[in-house]
């Protein structure tokens, strides 16, 4: 039951048996976030005309799509129900479901002892479910398996808590059945939540050890860090030293997310909450540091995270070249605030100044273009996305390529690429298909397993070139929408893969680079030079637009010659109309790209790159 608000302790004060630290973990759309609703709702820290849908979703991205994104943390008194009254802290850390954002899954795991597995009782297990319980386990979390949706007429509660159990070893009646939806079974959850996750364990007088699990920019308040004190205690004012730099700040601010922040005497042993200390870059306040005290601190920081590490590379440039200063800034801002982003200046002759970006994956790389668009008023061309290659040269001599235009000419004696462990559940009537998508991905059958009668789980090896585009997409339209993916990267691989030119009047147009399978090229030229020859307009030459493997023509197109002439209407006519049509037609020329001779509109470019750039998984989640 919600408790008394005289009951519910002070974040300084709590004692840790009466703290609850814990995550929800699921498949996207199995209802994370309506549970965490619904929980905000029960346990009374929002009241119920405040109440919207996804309450802890704060980016608009993140209402919009239905998605989770950064993780939340929230303090929840409640007071199980039955004999022991004793209000506890429920500390509840929302995590993102997206393959993409792992790396914010695994963060908040670190700050919990529990953790709810959340599956819809209509779907079942899915990929991410499987990811998801893995990392828990190697978390050394308590796993509390719980089925949604139980009120859709579709749910099949007996058969998935039977998979369920299965899956984790347990007894399928100790599988929970909930309703997010109707928060039918929510409150006993919550009790068992009490009941079965571990108090947190750390020293109460030890010198303080918090370890920041998660840092965002706020443009008013500057770094909010979020933290769980493992030991000890932070106290409002008290000054604080990040253990990987050494450099100190006073705290301005420390207290607890109830969801809104509420200011506090401190933080003590075990529990979750946040601080401000006035540092202005997320960077300063690393995600994975540990914060003790600047005055007899601790001398041993905690174990930290690995820092993340681009996957996708694009290239993103402002339609309008004067935006740059603007771009750059943006990009600034939203570093602040996201570790995993990094980007360098780039100058491409087709496309100007930009910078090449990069992304933990592609919806990663496509919320970030959608932010800049959104919330900084830019317009953006971006070029399609690519993976990072290791191009060792007969020399000895390596290469990291992060942009296909930079690929080393001269004699190579490999290229390597990325390669993914991927994990596909489905219906088994769907395997064959599968097979065939994979083997046409170039992918690699690791082995297979039925989880019950009519479900398969297939583990491929697959190039992360190959599944980056639209591998989610065709996936799902091969299953009917069936089939679920997840992926993490293992290594590399070498590859016969080869560099894709494509060149106007002669000249290469970088924007067009890629980097294919030796196999794919062909068909890679063919399809750029048909597209680029519908969409260049006439010049006064004949234009060849070839593709072409270094010196090799792999395939060719021409655009015929016409001369636009735009007086051919006003034969003897009005010489200040004639200089008006003129005047008209030079504002035209000045948003023509030249490559070499040839004038080719800006808009020409964003066609070709975005009917090419088909972002498939971030489209096709659903
Ligand atoms: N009928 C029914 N629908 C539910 C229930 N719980 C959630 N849903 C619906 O399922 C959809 C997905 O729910 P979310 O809570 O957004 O899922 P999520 O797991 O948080 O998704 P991500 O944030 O993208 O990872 C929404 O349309 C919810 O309204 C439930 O108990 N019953």
């Amino acid at each position: 039951m919600p408790a008394t608000p005289s009951n519910v302790p002070e974040p300084s004060r709590t004692d840790p048996a009466l703290i609850r630290n814990f995550c929800i973990i699921a498949h996207i759309d199995h209802g994370k976030s309506t549970l965490a609703d619904r929980m905000l709702q029960l346990t009374g820290v929002v009241e119920q005309r405040q109440m919207r849908a996804q309450y802890l979703d704060r980016m608009d991205i993140e209402r919009e799509r239905g998605i989770t994104i950064k993780s939340q943390a929230v303090r929840m008194p409640w007071a199980p129900s039955g004999g022991e009254s004793a209000t506890h802290i429920l500390n509840m850390i929302d995590t993102p479901g997206h393959v993409d954002f792992t790396y914010e899954v695994s963060r908040s795991l670190a700050a919990c002892e529990g953790c709810i597995l959340l599956v819809d009782a209509a779907q079942g297990i899915e990929a991410q479910t499987l990811a998801n319980l893995y990392l828990a386990m190697e978390n050394d979390l308590t796993i509390i398996p719980v089925l949604n949706k139980i009120d859709l007429p579709a749910a099949q509660p007996e058969k998935f808590a039977a998979e369920l159990a299965h899956l984790i070893g347990c007894d399928p009646g100790d599988v929970l059945k909930v309703s997010a939806k109707t928060g039918e079974g929510v409150e006993a959850l919550l009790d068992e939540v009490v009941r079965l996750v571990p108090p947190p364990e750390g020293v109460k007088d030890a010198p303080a050890r918090a370890m920041i699990f998660d840092s965002v920019y706020d443009a008013y308040r500057g770094v909010v860090t979020y933290v769980k004190v493992v030991d000890g205690t932070l106290g409002r004012r008290e000054r604080i030293k990040m253990m990987s730099t050494g450099a100190t700040h006073e705290l301005l601010e420390i207290g607890a997310s109830s969801p809104e922040m509420t200011p506090a005497d401190g933080l003590s042993v075990g529990e979750v909450g946040y601080l401000i200390t006035g540092v202005k870059d997320v960077r300063q306040s690393k995600v994975g540091d540990t914060i003790t005290q600047q005055h007899k601190g601790a001398t041993e920081a905690l174990a930290g995270y690995k820092d993340p590490k681009p996957m996708v590379f694009s290239g993103l440039y402002p339609l309008d070249g004067s935006d740059y200063p603007e771009l750059r800034d943006a990009l600034d801002k939203l570093q602040l605030n996201d570790a995993a982003l990094v980007y360098e200046p780039e100058t491409s002759a087709a496309l100007g100044f930009g910078f090449r970006v990069g992304f933990l994956g592609l919806l990663h790389l496509e919320v970030i273009r959608e932010r800049l668009e959104r919330e900084f008023n830019l317009d953006l061309i971006a070029t399609a996305p690519n993976v990072v290659y290791r191009v060792v040269m007969e020399d000895g001599v390596e290469h990291i390529v992060t942009n296909p235009s930079e690929f080393p000419t001269g004699k190579i004696a490999e290229v390597h690429e990325p390669v993914v462990r991927a994990t596909v559940l489905a219906p088994s009537e769907f395997i064959g298909a599968i097979m065939e998508l994979c083997q046409n991905r170039r992918g690699t059958l690791q082995g297979m397993d039925y989880l019950s009668e009519d479900r398969v789980e297939l583990r491929y090896t697959l190039p992360l070139a190959e599944i980056v585009f639209d591998f989610f997409d065709a996936l799902k339209s091969k299953t009917r929408g069936y089939a679920s993916l997840d992926y993490e990267p293992t290594g590399e691989q070498s590859a016969a893969l080869v560099k894709v030119d494509i060149l106007l009047h002669g000249d290469k147009v970088d924007a067009f680079s890629a980097i294919v399978h030796k196999d794919k090229a062909y068909a890679y030229g063919v399809r750029m030079a048909s597209k680029l020859r519908e969409l260049i307009p006439r010049q006064q030459f004949e234009v060849p637009i070839q593709a072409a493997i270094g010196s090799r023509v792999i395939a060719r197109e021409t655009v015929r010659a016409i001369r636009k002439d735009v007086l051919a209407k006003c034969y003897g006519g009005d010489i200040s109309r004639k200089r008006k049509l003129l005047e008209k037609q030079k504002e035209g020329k000045k948003r023509m790209k030249v490559v070499g001779r040839v004038e080719v509109p800006q808009e020409a470019f964003i066609a070709a790159l975005s009917t090419d750039d088909s972002s498939g998984e971030a489209k096709g989640k659903k």
